[in-house]
């Protein structure tokens, strides 16, 4: 079993049932066990600005797929959540990337872990720190400025109890 982290995001449409419908549909394939679901962030937009604000979240889960698997999986969900690739960085009714798959470095054609993005992206790292208890990460949130990056704590994930993972 491995661990891994997603980042998810919506800027298009009813973005919280885009977040949800996602969740559950990682969820819902059996290779995979979603272990916590971070509070929901607003987010302005990064890269390509002359779009509406995201919603981020990031997810941690177990998985015994492999990286490549874990990302054909989540590009099926796109697919089938409407995703449409039109303009790079622009809007997307959900966008699913891999973060990290259990401290394992790849550098494949389609394939980069951790995320070749991630540390420069504030609407990434914070959400992703929020449910990990890695220090370097805490370390790499606290050195945004959450009011300068634009990003504003949404609601917390209530999409299913069931998702919110507690150590016992
Ligand atoms: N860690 C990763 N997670 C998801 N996709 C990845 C990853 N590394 C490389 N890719 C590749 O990136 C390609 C483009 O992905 P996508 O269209 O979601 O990019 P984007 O979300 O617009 O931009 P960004 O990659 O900067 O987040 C995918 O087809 C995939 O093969
Ligand atoms: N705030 C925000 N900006 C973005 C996002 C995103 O999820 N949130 N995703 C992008 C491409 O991955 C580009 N820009």
């Amino acid at each position: 079993m491995k661990k891994a982290y997603l980042s998810i995001g919506s800027n298009m449409g009813d973005r919280l049932q885009f977040l949800k419908d996602a969740v559950q549909m990682v969820q819902f394939d059996p290779e995979i066990t979603v272990k916590t679901v971070s509070s929901i962030f607003e987010t302005d937009p990064v890269g390509y600005t002359d779009q509406a604000a995201f919603l981020n979240i990031a997810v941690e889960l177990e998985t015994t797929l492999s990286p490549h698997e874990l990302l054909a999986a989540c590009q099926r969900i796109e697919q089938e959540l409407g995703r449409k690739r039109i303009i790079r960085w622009g809007p997307r009714t959900v966008d699913l990337d891999i973060l990290l798959y259990n401290d394992e470095n790849i550098e494949s054609d389609d394939l980069v872990i951790p995320h070749p993005r991630m540390a420069e992206r504030a609407f990434v790292v914070i959400p992703l720190a929020s449910i990990s208890t890695d220090p370097a990460l805490h370390q790499l949130a606290a050195e945004f400025d959450p009011e300068k990056e634009g990003i504003r704590l949404w609601t917390a994930f209530d999409g299913d109890d069931a998702f919110v993972h507690t150590e016992s």
